[in-house]
């Protein structure tokens, strides 16, 4: 079989979409040195498992004055729950939920990255009530395997493969409908893959970032099918413009593919113009909820990744965004909650209010 490095087809799309995304895609070794420099200055960024501690030995959150005057600008969302629910009051209700960070927390060992049976419970009970989908960077079938919920809408791989509800899907462009009936997790489903042409090319670059970067201690390659992530939360600080360099020594052969990143990890991604924030336009049309008036989209999630479909929401003025962090940081959200647990209290208080809205309704 022949190597897909350096294969060119469909370059006019992936110009397109570098320009938009702004991600660095230059080879370290030629990139300037402030270039160079942005790539580390953003790995060094990317979350810390805890928050950092303050200048008095306390940790960041609700305590610190300026994570106090970041919620001015990003309030929680269980202080501001009556101004959501007056939003959403006669609307129905869609969830988009992120999966690490969001309804798990950041762990040292992506594989140990469980969700605790009593936030299952919630997002089960969500889901009976919600129209709902969780939108992860994991591959689909790892993520599932996490949540085990058949009630819900799956989207793996940054939203490039989605397990949805059979539906009206008439605003999804033409030659991006690879769909197949799925009867795996449940009941029957459609499949959407925004590039399966990538899955050869996505194994080979798996395999080539294995041995790249194999002598250094503590990084993990995860493949998340249509995705790789080169994982250096594990390694030492001093090592990680080597995971940088490797990283970028393989991406360079392959100009199809592009970076983006996330919470110490760095995702090798196709560089077409598809993102979490379009999974959340097709989910919506699939669910037939896509030009609907009456519809509210709630988004949570923690990552960078997740700010496309923040942005998707806010920018139609369609929806809204809660970003999860116990740190400040800029965000096309337009609400916050501090982690996984706060996360857990919005859902069981949504649910509640729309039982009570229903009833009143009876
Ligand atoms: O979109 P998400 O569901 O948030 O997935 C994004 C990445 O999440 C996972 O990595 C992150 O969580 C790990 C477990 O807590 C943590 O060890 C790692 O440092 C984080 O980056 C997952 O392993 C990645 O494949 C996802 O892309």
């Amino acid at each position: 079989m022949g190597s897909y490095a350096n294969d060119r087809s469909c370059q006019h799309d992936d110009r397109r979409s570098l320009e938009k995304t702004k991600e660095p895609v230059l080879p370290l070794k030629l990139m300037p040195l402030h270039a160079a420099n942005g790539w580390l200055h953003d790995m060094r960024l990317s979350s810390p498992t805890t928050a950092p501690l303050m200048n008095n030995g306390s940790s960041s959150g609700s305590s610190d004055p300026i994570y106090r005057a970041w919620t001015k600008k990003y309030p929680s969302a269980l202080n501001a729950f009556d101004q959501i629910v007056a939003h959403g009051k006669g609307k129905k209700i869609a969830l988009f939920l992120d999966y690490d960070g969001t309804l798990s927390p950041i762990v040292d060992e992506p594989d140990n990255a469980v969700m605790s049976d009593q936030m299952r419970e919630v997002v089960r009970n969500a889901a009976l009530h919600l129209p709902t989908a969780i939108i992860s960077g994991r591959s689909r079938d790892k993520v599932f395997d996490f949540v085990k919920l058949t009630e819900l809408c799956y989207a793996g791989s940054h939203g490039m493969d989605i397990l949805g509800p059979v539906g009206e899907r008439d605003s999804v462009p033409e030659h991006r409908s690879p769909i197949s009936s799925n009867k795996k997790q449940g009941k029957e489903a459609k499949i959407f893959q925004a590039a399966p042409e990538f899955l050869p090319m996505i194994d080979e670059v798996f395999r080539l970032l294995i041995d790249k970067t194999d002598a250094i201690d503590g990084v993990k390659v995860e493949n998340n099918k249509f995705c790789v992530s080169v994982h250096y939360r594990n390694v030492v600080e001093k090592e990680w413009q080597l995971v940088a360099q490797c990283t970028n020594d393989v991406l360079k052969l392959y100009p199809r593919l592009r970076l983006t990143h996330g919470r110490k990890v760095l995702e090798v991604r196709p560089a077409i113009d598809w993102n979490k924030g379009k999974a959340v336009e097709f989910l919506l049309d699939s669910l037939g909820l896509g030009s609907c008036r009456n519809v509210l989209p709630i988004y949570i999630g923690d990552d960078r990744t997740d700010e496309d479909a923040f942005k998707v929401l806010r920018d139609d003025k369609r929806g809204l965004g809660i970003l999860v962090s116990s740190v400040p940081k800029e965000s096309h959200a337009l609400y916050s909650l501090m982690d996984p647990s706060e996360v857990m209290d919005f859902l069981k208080r949504l649910v509640m209010s729309k039982e009570e809205e229903a009833s009143r309704n009876k």
